[in-house]
């Protein structure tokens, strides 16, 4: 503005034949210092932002995946919930910076020119380009109604591609056993090509909006300000300075405008990813993570009640569940496939919320926010990070020692692996996903860092499927030894191994058929009998077939 009140000036100070003086100087040099000092912060200002916004929005999201829990992620699926943090934090955060910003502006900036024209130029001129520039807002939000729906299609198509991306790197070794590489590749193919329609369409509406805007605006826009120039200064209200001075700063408030249009494809798709990442964040959580009650696990043992869960709302996969786990028991959870034990396992460790039914230490009832308060847990499958040993020990226990952790190590049958030199292992990377380690290895670490975190319960989900026959037998004597008040609830199908708990639990369809001391329920008719009895079975078949072998 202050450059064409100077272009103004010198056409008015050339028509009258008079040199331009030295304030007209120092008033350029003065807007172009302030031009230079502008065109180099506002860069450094929005990135610096933008990383700020993408940081906090990042560490936001994540926390509210933690907050949401594992289920609730694998119900969302993996691969929306990454697309999200990564791809649509990005886009947001573009959004606001490099659209709302310009947004904002294309609506305040002809206003302030207008204003600006009021005060310096010519009020009448300012008054009645009001008329067009009051087009600008319901151009810009006209445009962003009519094409939200085009940006959401868009977005829901990038989040099928990186899910089906995620699903394919997953699965490589079983895709490439399977001959599967080609379905895989023409379902990712698919996947893009819907991509790349969504796009196209975003920018053809683009180009619609740019057509919009430079054919009609910017020409409404710029004929009437040179209209007004040449009738105000015809009628001697203004200078022919002035007359200039107002047609450069009508270009002015088109800047903004063009600037909208141009990224308006930013616009869209960000305001589609606000949406995404306002959607996952509604997602309910448990609310009272941050203040569990103060139950008396290690002193009065876990009582359920009735309890009734289910994935659905509809259909329940436990059903009046009730049972006793005294203070420092032990307790394996047998069943058929299917037959709930691992959602058992999930409401104790507080994953699932039980639909009915109460929880209690026998006195005060706890929620799930307490339960994953109490419990420590050991998976199926160890998850372990492409850390060093150390940190994948730390990040259950971040206050434990060296010493703890080493101890912690050797409880869980790793001692001899550790070897003369512990420090030096505990630096250790693992690899990726703990690639380094064999299964039993990454079984026993988790075991060990289940034990670092010391909670009144200790639940492990078949603890022992990746453990040969001598290892599982040192980790269960593990568990054997440990600390009185620590009660375990081990889920196994290992038979074999039952006599090492003080009870057995069997369940069928989501209900407790039977449960009590090994011995009584091997005299009872029913699942564990009939169990041990094939397995008897078949160990005998097995033993005549060797014999039969070696005297051949
Ligand atoms: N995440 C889930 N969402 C919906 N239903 C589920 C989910 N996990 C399990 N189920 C259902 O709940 C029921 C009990 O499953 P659960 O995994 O608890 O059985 P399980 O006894 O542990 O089986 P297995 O021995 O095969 O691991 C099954 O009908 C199963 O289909």
């Amino acid at each position: 503005a202050g450059l064409s009140v100077l272009a103004g000036r010198a056409v008015d100070l050339l028509a009258a034949n008079a040199p331009l003086d030295a304030g007209w100087y120092w008033g350029a040099a003065g807007e172009l210092a302030t031009i230079a000092l502008c065109a180099l912060l506002i860069p450094i200002i929005i990135a610096r932002t933008s990383g700020y916004m993408t940081k906090h929005q990042r560490e936001r999201l994540m926390h509210h995946y933690l907050s949401i829990g594992p289920l609730a992620v694998r119900r969302v699926g993996e691969g929306e919930l990454v697309h999200t943090a990564m791809d649509m934090v990005d886009r947001s955060v573009k959004y606001r910076s490099a659209f709302m910003g310009p947004a904002i502006a294309a609506v305040a900036t002809p206003l302030l020119v207008l204003l600006f024209i009021g005060m310096v130029v010519d009020p009448v001129s300012a008054g009645l380009l009001l008329i067009p520039t009051a087009l600008v807002p319901v151009i810009v939000i006209g445009f962003q109604k009519l094409f939200s729906g085009s940006s959401g299609a868009y977005r829901r198509a990038q989040g099928i591609l990186t899910a089906t991306f995620l699903d394919a790197l997953r699965s490589l070794g079983m895709l490439k056993l399977n001959g599967g590489g080609s379905w895989m590749g023409q379902r990712i193919a698919a996947a893009s090509e819907r991509v790349r329609q969504q796009v196209m369409k975003l920018l053809a509406r683009n180009q619609l909006v740019l057509l919009v805007i430079d054919a009609s605006f910017a020409v409404l826009l710029l004929s009437t300000a040179a209209a007004l120039a040449w009738w105000r200064s015809n009628t001697g209200a203004i200078t022919t300075g002035e007359a200039v001075c107002l047609v450069i700063l009508s270009f002015l408030m088109l800047a903004p405008v063009n600037y909208v249009g141009s990224f308006f494809y930013i616009g869209m798709t960000g305001k589609a990813a606000e949406q995404k990442i306002a959607e996952i964040k509604s997602l309910p959580f448990h609310q009272s993570v941050a203040n569990p009650l103060d139950v008396d696990l290690r002193a009065r043992g876990l009582v359920l009640e009735n309890i009734c869960a289910s994935y659905d709302g509809e259909h329940r996969a436990l059903h009046k569940i009730s049972a006793t786990f005294p203070a420092g028991s032990r307790t394996a959870i047998i069943g058929a496939s299917g037959s709930g034990k691992t959602t058992l396992l999930r409401v104790l460790q507080g994953q699932l919320e039980a639909s009915e039914g109460t929880i209690s230490d026998g006195r005060m009832g706890m929620g799930p926010a307490t339960l994953k308060g109490k419990s420590a847990v050991v998976e199926q499958n160890a998850i372990l990070f492409s850390l060093s040993l150390r940190e994948n020990l730390q990040l259950a226990a971040p206050k434990a020692s060296d010493e703890q952790m080493i101890h912690a190590l050797q409880q869980a049958g790793l001692g001899a692996w550790l070897g003369d030199n512990p420090g030096e292992r505990l630096e250790e990377k693992l690899g990726e996903s703990g690639a380094r380690l064999s299964g039993g290895q990454a079984q026993r670490l988790a075991i060990a860092r289940a034990l670092l975190v010391d909670r009144p319960l200790l639940l492990l989900d078949e603890p022992s499927s990746a453990l040969d026959v001598q290892t599982e037998e040192e980790v269960l004597k593990t568990l054997r030894s440990l600390d009185s008040s620590v009660t375990v609830i081990t889920v196994t199908h290992r038979l074999g191994l039952l006599r090492d708990y003080d009870r057995v639990i069997v369940m069928d369809e989501g209900q407790i058929i039977q449960s009590g001391q090994l011995a009584e329920l091997l005299e009872t008719p029913g699942y564990l009998k009939n169990a041990m009895a094939d397995f008897q079975t078949r160990a005998h078949q097995l033993s005549g077939t060797a014999t039969a072998g070696e005297q051949q």
